[in-house]
This record gives C-alpha cells, structure tokens and sequence, in this order.
C-alpha cells in the first residue's frame, strides 16, 4: 500500500534557483516558486489500478514521484507498505516500479536485454530467474528476440517499450506509468494495455498517469484528477467522468459527459 499524508511539494523559484538566497526577485519581491502538489492526503492500495489525471502542470508527475523517493515532499509524509519512503529507499524502489515520461532518463544499459535485467540483476536474483523476467518482460512489450539490440539504435517508442519492460522485470508491488503511451503505435499500445490488464488482474497495482483517459478508462478502479496540486475528484471512471472532462482531461468520445454512472466503462469490451 502506498499512503500519502498532508503532502506538499515545492519547487524553488527562479531567483532562489539562480543563486539569490534571499529568493527574491530585483524588486524585492519574494519568489516563493511553484507549489506542484499542495496538502495531498491519499491512499493506494495493493492491487489497485488507479489513473491520476488533470491538466498539464496540474501536479501529476511530481505526485508519483514522492512515491519511490525521486521527488522528497516539502511537507508531510509517503509510506509504502507501512515504511516511510525516507527511512527505506531501497524498500520502496523495490515495491514500486517506476517508468517516466522520458524513458531516455532510465535507460542504463547499452543493450536491451541488459537493461532489462538491470533491476532483477540489483534484487539479486538468480541467472534463471534473471533470464526468466527478462523473456516474460520482453514478451509483454511485443520485444521477444531483441535481447541483443543496442539502446542507443532503438526508436523513441522502442526505448519507451524497453524502459517498460525494465520496470515489469522488478516484479512491483505497484507498477506507476507516467504517460505511458505517448510514443507508442497502435501495436505497442495494445501490447502494454494487455500486459497492465494482465497485471491486474493477477493482483499488481498498476497506477497510470495521464492528461488523456481513453486508454485506460476501462481498466481503471479509480481516478484522481488534480489540479493545481490538490485532489479534487476522487471515484470510480464513470462517477468522475464529467468532472475529470472539466479539467481538461481528454475522456472516450462514446461517452455522455452528463450522464455520470458506468459512462467510462462503455469503452470497455
Ligand atoms: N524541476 C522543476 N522545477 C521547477 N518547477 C517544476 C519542476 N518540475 C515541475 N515543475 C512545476 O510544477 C508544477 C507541476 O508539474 P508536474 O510536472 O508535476 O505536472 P504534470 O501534471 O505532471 O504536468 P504534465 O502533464 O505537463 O507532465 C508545474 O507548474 C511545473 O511547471
């Protein structure tokens, strides 16, 4: 389970960042900088898919982030199976498999099936069950046969399915998706989007973040749409729909925005 209490994360202002201690701007002004998630109290438990949507900016990536430890909130406090995330780094990047939006900042081996078994390498793992995660990974991303291929020859969508894959080979509790299907083709979409129903429904908690629900909204328990850092929708697809559909989140076309209800599973089969 992943618990967030009275979370509040900042960013430095401009001034403060460009060396002026002070943090103020020539007038004098302070610059308090960027308030990115703003008093988020949340609860994600095992084996839950939940989509955290909103606008651009709204809070999303640096929300997840706190997660694993990447991004150290200002304020309050992230546990992961009970273990707050500072006092367990390692812990916590264990249980929580992270892929980003820019799958370029993750990749750190020079061929794909060295990547991929980068994480189970770290778990310590034994060769078998190294080579056994990194063929199941491999096959879920629609990458079986390319152990061999460089990364730095791989396509943009091909280093997203790559870094997808290094995140399923940790065998997560909870596996997060930062945008992941901006790159990809139709193909590697419904590659992934099988593998994370897959996921689910084995019982791995899948945690998906997007400004554009189409995907994902048949797959979801839940969503939190933020905005300027808070929570301000939280429920099931349907319930939310129309109001996710006010914070400039893109929602199924096939669904009737004022209907509300089990609108979001009609996308569905
Ligand atoms: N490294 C940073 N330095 C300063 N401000 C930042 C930094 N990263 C994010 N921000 C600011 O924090 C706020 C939240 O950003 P964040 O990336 O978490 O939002 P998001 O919802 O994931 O956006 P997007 O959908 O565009 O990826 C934005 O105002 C953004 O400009």
């Amino acid at each position: 389970m992943i618990a967030l209490e009275s979370l509040t994360c900042r960013y430095e202002g401009r001034n403060r960042e460009e060396g002026d201690e002070n943090g103020t701007d020539e007038n004098g002004v302070d610059d308090v900088g960027t308030v990115a998630v703003d008093d988020v109290t949340l609860t994600v438990p095992d084996g839950e898919f939940l989509v955290v949507a909103g606008a651009n900016g709204s809070g999303k990536t640096t929300l997840v982030r706190t997660f694993n430890g990447l991004v150290r909130p200002d304020t309050g406090t992230v546990s992961v199976n009970g273990t707050p995330v500072d006092e367990d780094l390692v812990a916590a990047r264990a249980a929580i498999g992270m892929v980003f939006q820019e799958p370029r900042d993750q990749l750190v081996s020079a061929t794909v099936g060295g990547d991929v078994a980068f994480g189970p390498e770290n778990l310590g793992c034994s060769r078998a069950e190294i080579d056994r995660r990194v063929s199941a990974a491999l096959d879920a991303v629609n990458m079986v046969g390319r152990e061999d291929d460089r990364i730095a020859a791989l396509s943009g969508g091909e280093r997203e399915r790559v870094a997808i894959a290094g995140a399923l080979a940790m065998e997560p509790d909870h596996l997060v998706c930062d945008e992941p299907f901006a790159g990809l083709d139709d193909p590697a979409r419904e590659s992934v989007l099988a593998r994370l129903r897959v996921l689910h429904r084995e019982g791995t908690g899948v945690v998906v973040v997007t400004h554009d629900l189409r995907d994902v909204v048949g797959l979801a328990d839940r969503v939190v749409g933020l905005a300027d850092g808070r929570v301000v929708v939280d429920g099931s697809p349907g319930a939310t729909l129309p109001d996710l559909a006010a914070l400039g989140v893109r929602i199924p076309e096939t669904c009737d925005t004022d209907a509300g209800g089990e609108a979001g599973r009609s996308t569905d089969p």
